[in-house]
């Protein structure tokens, strides 16, 4: 069982005569801790509040680099001794204890992580197997390439970092395109790997790896330029976009953002058999008699589970009954705080009767070179790419007439899980009942099976494309009636000047690092 043994605060620390270092705190441990070995040590202020490091005894942290070091914890005397295995291992500890007493406190990244998070996280991305998922997005990997190659007035001769480099793909996109020197900045253990790339590839005079998270690292110069992919489900999942705006510390004044924007869409939809199959796996707990066990009681508990899950596949774009909200974020004038709670307000007027079950996500971003600006769209109108699109369903859906209007409020809060709870409340104007739900991002439900599933129920017209005649008629535009191309040009579900990349999925195993910690 894992254990974390409280440090209130330390109040002393000394070496004993066999290298033991003792941590001498103001209160008796309690017994049910002492009993066993610890999995780590926290150490807090001295207000309690704040967690000024935590020390990790666990084995398998890699990291952590404790691994062979023994704990001794004295009940007589109310002390904890750390046997280090190495000189160096002691040290480290020892420097960290000393930056508590010179004030220095735990990294951003520590500080909003849970550390099995963390852990899980980063052993995820040192794997290639996982790197190759992303590279082999044609969609992304290419289209991160024609930004890069399109504006290279940006890069060449300049100052480049990578946050995130992984396998460091887009730093040798950044090399190729002229850069003078790139910065290749990796947490996890993949950026041994990345070194070996760049040494084959004769390129280390100028990509040069910086093996940690960009919370902790020290960069010798600033940058002219910061590229990173840092998008994750639903755009947010992953907490990745705080670290790369946590990146703009090293960013010259005007220095540029490689993406520079991204827009998050939201739009209510209608999908009978969504809602349907997963109403049905919570009915197994309606039996009365599961091999003579009456499981009812359960019922609402497992209801609550299968809706708190985004359903991540791809839909056809037919069952989006309103036009989007946008919630766009500028990665140049945006700070790590603004991400932590988003709230979106929305409003929709509904283009054709029909019930929402709920609404769906997906994102593009911008890349506003000096020359070319480009977009990687993940619209359910554009070819796929591995982040697919994200729903999140009511547990009650509920009818709405034509031109009914939707109104309300979605909240994005961040949680140490790297992701976020999302929270979407709806009213009908004019009504007093309100749909609402909360759901988890850390763990989504993966339903992609490699076809898009129709939407059920006959359309007589299509509300989409109803809306799509309104605005074309506006805007005088042509009156094409293949769906998928009109969303495209009306830029109904995204922003400008698409990749025209076609078809270029192909490998859509999950992301799961995303959902998988
Ligand atoms: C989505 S992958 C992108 C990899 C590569 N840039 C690419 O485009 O193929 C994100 C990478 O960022 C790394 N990463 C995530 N958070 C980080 C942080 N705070 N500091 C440094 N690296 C981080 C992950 O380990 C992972 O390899």
């Amino acid at each position: 069982m894992s254990q974390n043994l409280r440090v209130d605060f330390v109040i002393l620390s000394k070496l004993d005569k066999e290298g033991n270092l003792n941590l001498l705190h103001a209160k008796p441990l309690s017994v049910e801790v002492l009993n066993q070995v610890p999995d780590s040590v926290l150490v807090f202020s001295e207000d309690k509040k704040t967690t000024l490091f935590k020390y990790n005894i666990s084995k398998d942290v890699e990291y952590a680099r404790l691994s062979s070091n023994k704990v001794i914890i004295n009940t007589n005397t109310d002390t904890i001794g750390i046997q280090f295995a190495k000189e160096a291992e002691k040290n480290d500890f020892l420097a960290k204890l000393s930056d508590i007493r010179n004030g220095k406190h735990a990294s951003l990244f520590d500080q909003r992580t849970d550390e099995s998070s963390a852990v899980q996280y980063f052993q995820f991305y040192s794997l290639l197997s996982q790197q190759q998922n992303m590279m082999q997005d044609y969609v992304r990997t290419a289209t991160y390439q024609r930004a890069i190659f399109d504006n290279s007035v940006d890069f060449e001769g300049k100052v480049v970092m990578d946050v995130g480099a992984g396998s460091g793909i887009l730093s040798f996109f950044a090399a190729q395109a002229g850069a003078a020197k790139v910065y290749a900045v990796e947490a996890s253990s993949m950026a041994q790997h990345a070194n070996a790339l760049i040494k084959s590839n004769g390129m280390q005079g100028k990509i040069k790896v910086i093996a940690g998270k960009i919370e902790d690292i020290e960069l010798p110069e600033k940058v002219d330029v910061i590229i990173s992919e840092p998008m994750g489900y639903m755009l947010l999942n992953e907490r990745m976009l705080e670290s790369y705006l946590h990146a703009k510390k090293f960013l010259k004044p005007n220095g540029k953002m490689y993406p520079t924007q991204a827009d998050l869409y939201i739009a209510p939809f209608t999908d009978e058999a969504l809602f349907m199959e997963q109403a049905a796996k919570a009915n197994f707990w309606t039996q009365n008699s599961f091999y003579g066990v009456d499981l009812s009681v359960l019922k609402p508990v497992a209801f609550d589970e299968y809706f708190k899950q985004p359903v991540v596949d791809t839909f056809d774009p037919r069952i989006i009954i309103s036009p989007p909200v946008k919630h766009s974020i500028d990665f140049l004038t945006a700070s790590e705080h603004d991400l932590l709670n988003i709230e979106i307000p929305v409003k929709y007027d509904v283009q054709a009767a029909s019930v929402v079950h709920g609404l769906a996500f997906w994102f593009d971003v911008a890349f506003l070179g000096s020359s070319v600006q480009t977009w990687l769209s993940t619209a359910p109108t554009q070819p796929l790419t591995h982040w697919y699109q994200v729903r999140c369903l009511f547990p009650q859906p509920f009818l709405v007439t034509r031109a009914a209007q939707l109104v309300g409020k979605v909240t994005l809060k961040t949680n140490k899980k790297q992701s976020y709870d999302v929270s979407m409340v709806i009213t009908v104007e004019g009504s007093t009942q309100v749909f609402s739900n909360t759901l988890d991002l850390k763990n989504p439900y993966f339903r992609y099976n490699g076809q898009v599933a129709l939407p059920a129920g006959h359309f007589h017209e299509s509300p989409t494309e109803y809306y799509l005649n309104q605005y074309a008629n506006q805007n005088n535009q042509s009156q094409d009636h293949n769906l998928t191309s009109q969303l495209a040009e009306t830029q109904f579900f995204s922003g400008n000047d698409h990749h025209t990349h076609k078809n270029g999925h192909q490998n859509h195993a999950e992301k799961t690092a995303h959902a998988a910690h």
